[in-house]
């Protein structure tokens, strides 16, 4: 008989929470989807209280509130059988600012979730499988499942809300008179700019069905007279601008795609234009932590694109007629972001 070989007892603890690390991204998300950092806001409640609030079912959200207990989302006062929110699950509070309630929500729904449960092929076949699984890319899929896509883009809003304003303060703009956020979503970044400097004009572009939402968040922030809305695709043309701010959108491609966007702005670009690129940039600025590498394979799994280093974001602008002249790195708690500041090369 061969004998079994031994796992130490420290790796067996961590290899069964890596396994079922999808468990607890589920807990977060029904957590979230279920209003319940809103129904503890005035006070510890039970779980048929937080149940009736929630459209629940009481054993079932007692089961969930007692998983919260074990992540410390909430904490439990068995005299009073209630649970009461902790400073963690305030993350999750749809009013806080950068909240990562519809990030989590949009992390664990299909068209990431479903993408993931192709992990297996995606790394075999090199490239994501979500065009299999969900019938389209990403996307696509967006645009044709509303509901989902307007979560993401609110997603994308909220992780603007942490790095934006620090973005937005290292780019100079001196003579810029039109701004475009290109592939902008719901338009937060470009507004981080327009807030900053009451001289620049916004451009939201985004595919037709997702740009609906940039309208309603111009007019959040007051913003609707100086802010243009344009459905469009990023792949045929751009308006013409002096600033093209491209955050988090080469990292949904591949270099021919991602050398196609950036030749569009190049092109329409008004005489002494500049591009923008917001990304993460992995090697240089540090070996990827966890989540930098993760963010990566997030990348493979749902989109056609990855992260890239200083060396391959100056190959993609330079393919464009581009040059890199600034580079800022942004502090951020989890992602080591840049501003990646380009110029028309001669
Ligand atoms: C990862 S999100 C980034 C959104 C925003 N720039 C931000 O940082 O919050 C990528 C965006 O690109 C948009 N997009 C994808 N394909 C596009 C296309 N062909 N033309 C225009 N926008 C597109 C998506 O709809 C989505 O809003």
């Amino acid at each position: 008989m061969t004998a079994m070989e031994e796992i130490h007892s420290a790796d067996y603890q961590r290899m069964m929470s890596y396994s079922q690390g999808m468990w607890i991204s589920q807990v977060v998300r029904t957590v979230a989807d279920l209003s319940v950092p809103e129904h503890l806001r005035e006070g510890p409640r039970t779980a048929g209280e937080i149940a009736e609030a929630a459209s629940a079912d009481p054993h079932a959200v007692f089961r969930l509130m007692r998983a919260c207990v074990a992540l410390e989302l909430v904490s439990y006062d068995a005299e009073t059988d209630r649970f009461a929110a902790t400073r963690l699950l305030g993350a999750l509070r749809r009013s806080a600012d950068g909240t990562l309630a519809n990030w989590a929500r949009v992390q664990a729904a299909p068209g990431h979730w479903q993408s993931w449960g192709a992990a297996t092929e995606a790394v075999r076949a090199g490239s994501s499988r979500t065009a299999e699984v969900l019938g389209s890319p990403l996307f696509d899929y967006f645009s044709g499942n509303g509901a989902e896509g307007a979560l993401f883009s609110a997603a994308m809003t909220d992780l603007t809300a942490a790095i934006g304003t620090e973005a937005a303060a290292v780019i100079d703009t001196a003579g810029v008179g039109v701004a475009v956020d290109v592939g902008g979503a719901n338009g937060a970044f470009v507004h981080e700019l327009m807030r900053r400097d009451p001289g620049v004009a916004g451009v939201v572009l985004d595919l037709p069905a997702t740009v609906a939402g940039a309208q309603e968040e111009a007019e959040r922030g007051g913003l609707q007279d100086r802010v243009t809305v344009t459905g469009g695709d990023f792949f045929e043309s751009v308006p013409s601008a002096d600033l093209y701010l491209l955050k988090f959108i080469l990292h949904d491609w591949d270099d021919e795609s991602g050398v196609r966007i950036l030749r569009n702005c190049r092109s329409a670009m008004n005489p002494g234009g500049r591009i923008c690129v917001v990304e993460m940039v992995v090697g240089e600025t540090g070996a990827p932590g966890l989540d930098a590498a993760l963010m990566d394979m997030n990348m493979l799994m749902v989109t056609q694109g990855r992260e890239r280093d200083h060396a391959e974001f100056d190959t993609l602008l330079e393919r464009a007629g581009l040059r890199r002249v600034k580079d800022t790195p942004i502090p951020s708690p989890t992602y080591p972001y840049s501003v990646i500041e380009a110029v028309a090369r001669d």
